[in-house]
């Protein structure tokens, strides 16, 4: 494990992936977090999350030049996410992780200030409050977002159909059909145990729309499978250079007097 003081410096080692812009409007409730455990608050109101996907709604996987993302049909209440912190009903919309150039890093959100090679988000909006996915992304309580640590241990036999497809979105625009693909096999087996807070997106537009909703348990996937993610491109076929998809986190943003709480004691 990396402490606190190598991590920092591991942090100033590395080049996240586009640069921050100066300022960002409002700018108190900016993702992601360190999530300092001995200072979350226990809340014995939070529910039990109820995620409810339906496999048939997976269309396809698209390299945007951040990320992969794999996307669902959001255009009816097949796939959807209520309970834990959330008031509404939220429709899933597409997942995509984050990760490092090595195993030692890559996690956007930190526990006590400990990373991990990578971090799955799997991206809900709230259809109680917004008719589009574009709108939510740039109101309040507009996104609910399930955070999962990766750490590298055996190979994740769901992920693997995932790992298959990627060589066929190496570069940035490109797409491919995917489908019949349930992201709950991407969910630890506790559910129950997670922190919950109010942030941001973690790339443009930084928009302060998200519930976070941060798994304590984390998955493992195999070494094998991470250097597929790796193999990816930031750039896009007609570039001259091409840039390998690493590092694609966010560094971690203040607190500004926010409570993470917790749904277990
Ligand atoms: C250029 O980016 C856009 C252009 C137009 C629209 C409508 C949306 C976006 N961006 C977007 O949705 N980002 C985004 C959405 C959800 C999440 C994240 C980023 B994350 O923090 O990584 O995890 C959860
Ligand atoms: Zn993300």
């Amino acid at each position: 494990n990396l402490t606190a003081c190598s991590s920092k410096y591991v942090l100033s080692q590395m080049h996240p992936m586009w640069q921050e812009p100066l300022a960002i409007p409002g700018g108190d409730r900016q993702s992601p977090i360190d999530i300092v455990v001995r200072k979350s608050l226990f809340d014995p109101q939070l529910k039990p999350l109820v995620p409810a996907y339906d496999p048939q709604t997976c269309q396809q996987i698209w390299n945007n030049g951040y990320s992969f993302l794999v996307e669902y049909d959001d255009t009816t209440d097949k796939s959807t996410l209520k309970g834990g912190p959330l008031e509404d009903q939220f429709r899933l919309c597409q997942f995509h992780f984050h990760w490092g150039e090595s195993n030692a890093w890559g996690s956007e959100h930190t526990v006590d200030r400990k990373l991990f090679p990578a971090e799955l988000h799997i991206v809900h909006w709230n259809t109680e409050k917004y008719d589009l996915f574009e709108e939510a992304v740039m109101e309040d309580n507009g996104l609910a977002v399930i955070g999962v640590f990766l750490k590298i241990g055996k190979r994740h036999e769901g992920l693997q159909k995932l790992v298959d497809a990627l060589p066929a979105v190496r570069h940035k625009d490109s797409v491919v059909d995917f489908e019949r693909f349930d992201p709950a096999c991407l969910l630890p087996s506790n559910i129950n145990d997670y922190w919950t807070y109010h942030g941001s997106l973690t790339t443009p537009p930084l928009t302060e729309a998200v519930t976070w909703i941060v798994m304590k348990q984390h998955i493992e996937v195999s070494h094998d499978q991470l250097a597929v993610f790796r193999s990816l491109l930031f750039t896009s076929a007609e570039e001259e250079v091409q840039k390998g998809m690493v590092n694609n986190f966010r560094v971690q943003q203040p607190l500004r007097g926010r409570t993470v709480r917790s749904s277990f004691s």
